[in-house]
């Protein structure tokens, strides 16, 4: 079995549609799709948006062989072999744009945008989601945890409790684009050139009569990477006293001992006596480290305890997202080929945020001359030259048109950049280390409240005024859909006033 490709990594009603697509002639029908997610994660008042290169790598593997077709000949559905046979040529051959990985995002606004053939836009959103909203999620957390941390050093610990495999690598490097240092994880360093580091487990010292043995022996095998875990029995009382023992060791040899680590127990009270015990040694250069199931909130609230705390390791509450394990995005349809054009088309719902933003359309971030900050995020229709002008721009909320603020002297930042085309990478994408500098450069265009943990601003994303406007010319198109009417809704009501 080839486990490797992900051809089949959709869900069925995709392969569905190819097919009724195929059988009804409208395979080659050209659909402009959207990313986006609706609602922000842990309440953040930002996400970081990850995935995007394992969305490449998909795309260009995307081949049905032998084994595929194989399995898809024995379906119920009894596919038609000429379909088959066609899927045997099968490639992407679409457009995708996307916002550079390690980006600062929003709600509502487009992530990526696929334009492509129905055939091939179809089979591809199951993988694209599924990338998109992990990465992303997991991206976000360690944000998160980064900004409760953000002078200290971060270790991803998080393989052995991940949903598996996958999200053990990937998840490694969408934090470490957030900030993290480092994993534990070793494939997910030889992958992606994260770099890895470890600590040694309790199962070193059980495996000795001694834990002083045990260290030395650790020690002496590891002489210049010595991080000692100081509670497999009683910390205060042997581990740190046989930790110090080694460090003495170690000088005698002239080398120093990198750390302790802590691992249970009151890690508040245990790393001040820990820092008071080894700086009466004189040994102020071995730092401290701390793991047991840490998230954002127990940094955080350690360090306001004074927690002597220099290192994080952080796994399952990151790895996990434990507090929300999953981003709701989407991959909407926003126009479709018709008679040689793309119409725009939308998706009602009686839930207002749910009703899709039609049209084949551009996002771009209005960062302002004069503070050097993001005003917000705002949406446009592809032809709409006014904000690529750098003319004076109206950003209204959606759902409270009569909020709004005229902005001008602003930067317009394209949001969505080009990264295939016609099936083909379009220039490289960035090392990981580029992206994660990237993402900590994002940080400069915002203001502090959008970025606090707690409670943080909302920042603002508008649709332009002609976007709007042609939202609210699709929703009323449909019949009942009026304000009091059949139950539909749409984002607030009356246009936004001029
Ligand atoms: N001073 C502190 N303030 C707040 N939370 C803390 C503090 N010290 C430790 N924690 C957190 O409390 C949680 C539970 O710690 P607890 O004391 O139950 O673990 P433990 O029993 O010491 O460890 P283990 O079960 O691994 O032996 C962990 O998430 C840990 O990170
Ligand atoms: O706590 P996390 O944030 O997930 O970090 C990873 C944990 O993995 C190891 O524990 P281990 O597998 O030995 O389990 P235990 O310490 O919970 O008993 C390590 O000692 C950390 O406690
Ligand atoms: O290196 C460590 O200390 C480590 C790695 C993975 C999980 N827990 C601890």
């Amino acid at each position: 079995m080839n486990a490797e490709r992900l051809t089949l990594h959709t869900d069925k009603y995709q392969i569905n549609m190819m097919y009724a697509h195929w059988v009804q002639g409208s395979l080659n029908d050209k659909a402009v799709f959207e990313i986006y997610f609706r609602k922000l994660p842990f309440g953040n008042g930002f996400a970081v948006f990850a995935g995007l290169e394992r969305v490449v790598r998909y795309l260009a593997d995307l081949r049905f062989g032998d084994e595929e077709l194989a399995y898809l000949r024995e379906q119920e559905e009894g596919y038609d072999e000429a379909f088959l046979a066609l899927l045997r040529e099968f490639r992407f051959t679409g457009r995708l744009h996307a916002v550079p990985e390690g980006t600062i995002v929003f709600p509502n606004v487009p992530l990526a945008r696929v334009e492509a053939r129905l055939f091939e836009a179809h089979l591809i959103e199951t993988a694209l989601l599924n990338f998109v909203n992990y990465q992303t999620l997991i991206a976000t957390k360690a944000a998160r945890i980064k900004l409760a941390a953000p002078d200290d050093i971060l270790l991803e610990f998080g393989t052995r409790r991940a949903q598996e495999a996958d999200a053990a690598v990937w998840g490694a490097r969408a934090a470490y684009i957030a900030g993290f240092h480092a994993t534990s994880n070793m494939r997910a360093g030889m992958m992606f050139g994260i770099p890895t580091k470890g600590t040694h487990a309790h199962a070193w010292v059980q495996a000795h009569d001694t834990e002083e043995e045990a260290f030395r022996k650790y020690a002496e095998a590891l002489p210049d990477q010595v991080t000692l875990l100081v509670d497999t029995y009683d910390t205060l009382r042997d581990g740190l006293p046989d930790a110090i023992k080694i460090a003495r060791m170690l000088e005698r040899q002239g080398k120093r001992m990198n750390g302790i680590r802590l691992d249970s127990g009151d890690l508040a009270y245990l790393s001040q006596r820990a820092r008071e015990m080894l700086d009466e040694e004189g040994l102020n250069y071995v730092k401290i480290t701390a793991s047991n199931d840490l998230d954002e909130n127990i940094i955080f609230n350690l360090k306001s305890q004074g927690a002597r705390i220099d290192i994080w390791g952080v796994g399952t509450k990151l790895i996990t997202a434990n507090d929300q394990p999953s981003l709701g995005g989407v991959y909407k349809l926003v126009a479709r080929e018709k008679e040689g054009r793309y119409e725009p088309v939308i998706k009602i719902s009686a839930n207002p945020d749910k009703v899709t933003n039609p049209g084949f359309k551009e996002a771009y971030r209005i960062v302002s001359r004069r503070t050097g900050k993001a005003e917000g995020d705002y949406i446009t229709l592809r032809d709409e030259e006014a904000v690529a002008r750098g003319e004076r721009i109206k950003l209204f909320d959606p759902v409270h048109p009569y909020i709004h603020k005229y902005v001008e002297d602003y930067e317009a930042i394209p949001l969505l950049v080009p990264v295939i085309d016609g099936g083909a990478q379009v220039g490289g994408l960035p090392r990981l280390d580029a992206i994660r500098d990237y993402h900590a450069e994002q940080f400069r265009l915002f203001w502090p409240q959008y970025l606090r943990k707690l409670n943080p601003e909302q920042y603002r994303v508008s649709l332009s005024e002609k976007a709007w406007e042609l939202k609210m010319s699709l929703v009323h198109r449909h019949p009942g859909v009026r304000r009091g009417e059949g139950g539909a809704a749409t984002e607030g009501g009356d246009p936004p006033d001029r």
